[in-house]
């Protein structure tokens, strides 16, 4: 182990104790400093790996002012602090450590910290290769003679696009002699495809005059430096910069990421990649770009040098106003049903992640999708042709975990009648899905990282190793940060498991899915050409839907066995007596929908005398085939008993 660690502490026997402690670990202790301006010159001498930074330091600026410069320039770090104020916490958290160690800790806990974050380290540093010559790949096939510029932008925003979440690309091109601007946007319409928007479209949207924007364009000034903006960084930069303010209002920006490349002698240029999201430009972005910027430095002299660039930058943008394109869904993703730009972002992780080892954490509420995601990403992983094999760690207990995962040998315990062939020796070549990853105990994560960690199994009752190539996806509808806090989920598990997250966005927070998830709904569930009025279709939109997708799901499929009609007007579900108000959030709605669907059935039962098929059958009035009807009655538990009682 050979990472080089700065420390940043003002408590001299504490930075003494830790710098000891570390160099006899074999780590390369660059400096111990007690302030930020310290810290700065020392990172300037010689760049760390990784800094171990006290919150409150000597001098004015705090180590979350540092921690904020480190974001920037890309290097990672662990907070050493006794302060356990929830302000600062809740702050320093926002910078996103690799680590976070209380006062007073032991020399043992900061030794696996800097494991974990070294662990992380290279996952990152391997992840950041990856990244660099996928990108380097799409950048090399963009042809730049004979095109158009325009379209070999449109090719480089694509060629981004296949890495880096983006909702807006800004291209700023400033001649610094001159001092002029040609500024152009593209808006990601769906997965690949972008729109132009130029002045006209930016007046359509914005609200502001034609010479409002010119003035706007006309003050601009490209940034000089490689950088991340987020929550504060970003309100400071949209309040000195009125263009950054136009972008972010007007697409509901939370992330920036800029770097400028020099072009010629008189040519600075800026790609400004936003999105509406915060927290989805990672430092290890920051590296990558930096070492793409003479890629794409070539591809910026071709363009002024012949002179295309200069002549007619802005001119390709037609008078006539132009609306901003309609989304379409994706057509890689057409099982995932949904176009928000939540969604394309996740589509974009799925694609990222899909073809590498590395595990996935897939994130989210319940109901959201994530075995519909961990599928997805089985099916783009090139691993296709080997099993997805499905866990359910809620639903293993942990003395039997080790037999379910690793397989036994007959005999091997007492119960163990016949061999087992476990879900990893299954998963081999393939993907395993541990869903429900939050739920497992204590005992059982400890064994399933050791088989993370050696990639290897012994079946139980057999001293036969088996090498394992198994893709891990995991996922949990709980806050494992939470989890980790509370002594309940393993920290090395944690981070084992979290190295490339996913974060599922819940149905509340991209409402203009609906529409075609109901589209998709309705043809799942019948033939007939059915739909929501717009009054119910509008109340579904205003609707919190705790229960996500899967209680959206159950809902379209109770109207449509309820509605008499094919224009669905009635609110049948949620608006019972219980919940009168459509935005009322209940716990318990699951299941009072599928109470209520048993009702509905054993009373359609019931006035069919308990005749399931056949003229004047439960299935005929319900208007259900009758294997989805004897589905349902099994499904739902209702007995004949129930049918033939007397109310
Ligand atoms: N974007 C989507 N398009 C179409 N169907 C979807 C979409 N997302 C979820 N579904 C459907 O919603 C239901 C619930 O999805 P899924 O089981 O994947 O959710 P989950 O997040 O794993 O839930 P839980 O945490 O409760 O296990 C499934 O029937 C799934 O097919």
């Amino acid at each position: 182990m050979n990472l080089e660690i700065l420390i940043v502490e003002d408590e001299f026997i504490v930075a003494n104790d830790l710098s000891k402690t570390l160099q006899k670990k074999g780590y390369l202790v660059t400096g111990t400093v007690p302030s930020v301006e310290m810290a700065m010159i020392s990172i300037e001498k010689k760049r760390p790996n990784i800094v171990l930074l006290d919150i409150r330091l000597r001098g004015k600026l705090s180590g979350i002012d540092l921690a904020k410069k480190l974001q920037k320039i890309g290097i990672p770090f662990i907070y050493l602090s006794a302060n356990s104020n929830k302000t600062i916490l809740d702050e320093a958290k926002k910078t996103k450590p690799y680590g976070f160690l209380v006062k007073p800790f032991r020399a043992k806990d900061v030794l696996v910290a800097l494991e974990i974050a070294a662990y992380h380290h290279k996952h990152s540093f391997d992840y950041q290769h990856q990244l660099q010559s996928k990108i380097e790949k799409e950048l090399s096939l963009i042809t730049l003679n004979g095109t158009r510029w325009e379209d070999v932008f449109l090719d480089v925003a694509k060629a981004f696009q296949v890495t880096i979440p983006i909702d807006y690309l800004q291209i700023a091109l400033r001649s610094l002699n001159t001092k002029k601007n040609k500024i152009l946007g593209f808006y990601r319409t769906g997965h690949k495809e972008f729109q132009i928007i130029g002045i006209n479209e930016l007046e359509n949207i914005s609200n502001l005059s034609k010479n409002d924007l010119e003035k706007v364009f006309r003050d601009h000034e490209s940034s000089h430096t490689t950088a991340i903006y987020e929550n504060e960084l970003l309100e400071d930069l949209v309040v000195k910069n009125s263009l950054v303010k136009l972008i972010v209002d007007s697409f509901h920006v939370q992330s920036l990421l800029e770097i400028p490349i020099v072009g010629d002698t008189d040519h600075l240029f800026t790609l400004s990649f936003y999105n509406k999201k915060e927290k989805l430009f990672g430092s290890e972005l920051l590296w990558v770009l930096t070492n793409l910027s003479n890629r794409l430095r070539t591809i910026v002299l071709h363009l002024t040098e012949s002179k295309l660039i200069e002549e007619n930058f802005q001119e390709v943008i037609p008078e006539k106003r132009k609306p901003i394109l309609k989304k379409k869904q994706s057509e890689e993703f057409n099982e995932i049903i949904g176009k928000s730009s939540a969604l394309l972002n996740v589509f974009e992780a799925i694609k990222n992640v899909a073809p590498m080892r590395t595990s996935v954490l897939v994130m989210g509420e319940s109901g959201t999708g994530k075995e519909l995601i961990a599928k997805s990403i089985h099916k783009h992983s090139g691993r296709d042709h080997h099993p997805l094999v499905t866990v359910n760690c809620a639903a293993i207990p942990s003395d039997l975990i080790e037999s379910i995962l690793f397989g036994h040998e007959k005999g091997s315990f007492t119960g163990a009648a016949e061999k087992r062939i476990g879900k990893f020796e299954q998963a081999n070549g393939g993907t395993l899905f541990l869903d429900e990853i939050g739920e497992m105990s204590l005992a059982s994560q400890v064994k399933l990282l050791r088989v993370l960690q050696e990639k290897e199994i012994e079946k139980i009752g057999s001293n036969v190793t088996i090498p394992l190539d198994v893709r891990i996806i995991a996922a949990t509808n709980r806050n494992l940060e939470e989890e980790v806090e509370a002594g309940r989920f393993r920290l090395d598990l944690y981070y084992r498991l979290h190295v490339f997250p996913i974060n599922i966005p819940s149905l509340k927070e991209r409402p203009e899915d609906i529409p075609l998830l109901v589209d998709f709904f309705i043809s799942k569930f019948t033939s007939k050409q059915m739909r929501f009025s717009s009054r119910v279709l509008k109340k579904m939109m205003n609707y919190q839907w705790p229960g996500n997708i899967r209680e959206l799901e159950n809902y379209i499929e109770r109207s449509i066995l309820m509605s008499p009609h094919e224009i669905i007007d009635d609110l049948y579900a949620p608006l019972t007596k219980k919940t009168a108000n459509f935005n009322v959030i209940e716990g318990a709605q699951i299941l009072s929908l599928e109470e209520m669907e048993r009702e509905f059935i054993l009373k359609t039962l019931k006035s069919s005398h308990g005749k399931i098929s056949g003229k004047g059958g439960a299935a005929e009035l319900l208007n259900l085939p009758t294997s989805t009807l004897n589905s349902k009655i099994k499904k739902l538990g209702i007995r004949k008993k129930e049918i033939f009682s007397e109310e």
